[in-house]
């Protein structure tokens, strides 16, 4: 026989995992003691953190994460994150530890009253094993629920005293298991879109996060040349599909309807590949698309195929489905004509710092394969036009917009790519959601760059108000706040800079340096 403890951890070892990403209690005690030493336990002190850092290093490295949280209390402060997780097709587990099964119904401390039911929908599928025999199955399928198309977060709830038990040897059964899935399609399952790109006369790609999360950006760009079709990135993206030097890269899609049609009016062919159509952020009612364009969605999530608003999709593996494009697809002659728009550059003098001015000197500096975050959310589309993205994992972004991702998750990106360089963008607001992840940094010696982008306040919601012409809005102001010090607070070295010059040493040093550094930019409050 075996122990229920024993048989997780080998299925997790034989899946290639041996991380946990985790904020311990009582209930989770019976896990970790005696913590293998092939495995490698991360704290973070705020399970948010927990579940954006193993998010971060899932996209990063491809592997599922693994968190351990701490029952109903531990499970809600992970909510807002698995948001994002459960949006950005992540494949995580996530386990809590539940009170011991004898005592849960007497309504103890500790308990997860409903643990099956506390986070949907924000995971693919929850449970809560009916014996302690059954825990390494349900391990091993949340496991492979998790990695299966479209991916997702998986959540168990076990409970402290199922760890010990003694269970028979045939778990060694799970841990072998393979699963994996192709979703490639046969040539006569594309055919009408190879035959809609053949008759359109003006095609555009708009291009999700699937296409990085497969790596096949670089497939991309030869069917954007072979085309001679300019590229949009997906509105509210999560993720940098496409090259932002490529002479097709027209820009990131405004993530409101009618403003997003009119980038495309000119296009009588909509190809959108690896992501919703479309995810739209403010409310800007029109037509969803230009007159007399069709729209053709391929992607591997069958629930976005069927939320689609307008135009025909495709349900398949994207790497597959460009490769066939590339292959039986329509070549235009002559040369391929370039979308992209010139940027006029900021000097770097004494003047003070301003978000443009942060994205040219970083552009100036920071090598070609930097991987970015950024959560100052006004800054946004400033950055893809400025910032110089090329190689698959340059860019994460929360996928339901949840603030207090891109600090956790940068953690996350350097554990799994620790070559990379890796800088996040935050927000003086978006900083306070999972500030307790500057310890982590340090703690686990991953040299992250930090730049707060100090504007005193909301600043998005400033931009909101007026757009929304809902004014003298109260809770958007945050003064007095020193980085400095909360940063220093954790053991992390730290900055203040307001002109370009200031900021241009601070980043190049920083960018180099083998410890995690914070810069608090200062920028006129919006
Ligand atoms: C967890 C959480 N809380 C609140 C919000 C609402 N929110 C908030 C509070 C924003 C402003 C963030 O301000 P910032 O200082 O981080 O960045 P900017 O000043 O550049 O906008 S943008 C936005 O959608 C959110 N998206 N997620
Ligand atoms: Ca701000």
């Amino acid at each position: 026989t075996t122990t229920v403890k024993d048989s997780v951890y080998q299925i997790l070892r034989e899946n290639g995992i041996c991380k946990v990403f985790g904020n311990p209690g009582s209930n989770e005690l019976n896990f970790l003691k005696d913590f293998p030493d092939d495995f490698e336990y991360i704290l973070c002190l705020h399970e948010g953190v927990a579940i954006g850092m193993a998010e971060g290093y899932a996209q990063a490295s491809g592997l599922p994460g693994f968190v351990n949280l701490h029952a109903a209390a531990g499970t809600g402060n992970a909510m807002g994150a698995l948001s994002n997780s459960v949006n950005s097709h992540v494949p995580l587990v996530v386990t809590a530890g539940q009170q011991a099964r004898t005592m849960v119904y007497s309504d103890p401390l500790l308990k997860n009253s409903a643990a099956s039911m506390l986070p949907l929908p924000l995971v693919k599928d929850s449970y809560e094993p009916l014996s302690a025999q059954e825990v390494p199955h349900a391990i091993s399928r949340a496991l492979h629920c998790a990695m299966s198309p479209a991916r997702g977060p998986v959540y168990v709830s076990i409970p402290y005293d199922d760890w010990d038990k003694h269970i028979a040897d045939d778990a060694r059964l799970l841990s072998t298991r393979r699963v994996v899935h192709f979703g490639a399609p046969g040539i006569d399952d594309i055919q009408p879109l190879l035959d809609a790109l053949e008759q359109a006369s003006s095609p555009v790609l708009v291009l999700g996060p699937e296409v990085d999360a497969q790596c096949c950006n670089h497939k991309a760009t030869q069917l954007a040349e072979q085309l001679h079709a300019p590229v949009w990135v997906a509105p509210s993206a999560p993720r940098c599909p496409f090259p932002t030097n490529h002479r097709c890269f027209a820009g990131i899609l405004p993530a409101g309807e009618a403003s997003l049609a009119q980038k495309l009016s000119d296009h009588d062919l909509i190809v959108v590949i690896g992501g919703p159509v479309f995810r739209y952020h403010q409310n800007d009612p029109g037509n969803i698309l230009p007159d007399g364009a069709r729209l053709i969605l391929v992607t591997g999530d069958a629930q976005e195929a069927a939320r689609a608003p307008v135009g025909n999709a495709i349900v398949a593996n994207v790497d597959a489905v460009l490769s066939y494009l590339l292959e039986h697809g329509v070549r235009k002659t002559g040369d391929c004509p370039d979308f992209r728009k010139p940027i006029q550059r900021h000097e770097i003098d004494q003047s003070p710092l301003q978000p443009s001015a942060i994205f040219d000197i970083v552009e100036s500096i920071a090598p070609r394969n930097t991987t970015y975050l950024n959560e100052a959310t006004s800054t946004i589309a400033t950055l893809w036009e400025r910032v110089t993205m090329v190689e698959p994992g340059s860019y994460y972004f929360a996928a339901a917009g949840g603030l207090g991702f891109a600090m956790p998750a940068a953690l996350g990106v350097k554990l799994a790519n620790p070559d990379r360089p890796v800088v996040a963008f935050i927000g003086d607001g978006s900083a306070h959601y999972s500030i307790t992840a500057l310890w982590t940094a340090v703690r686990y010696r991953l040299p992250v760059v930090f730049v707060i982008i100090n504007n005193s306040g909301y600043g998005a919601l400033k931009w909101f108000s007026h757009q929304f012409k809902t004014h003298n809005v109260p809770g958007i102001e945050i003064e007095g706040v020193d980085f400095v010090r909360l940063a220093e607070g954790y053991g992390m070295k730290a900055l203040r800079v307001s002109t370009c010059i200031e900021f241009s040493q601070a980043f190049d040093s920083a960018i180099s340096d083998a410890s995690p550094v914070l810069i608090e930019a200062m920028i006129e409050s919006v």
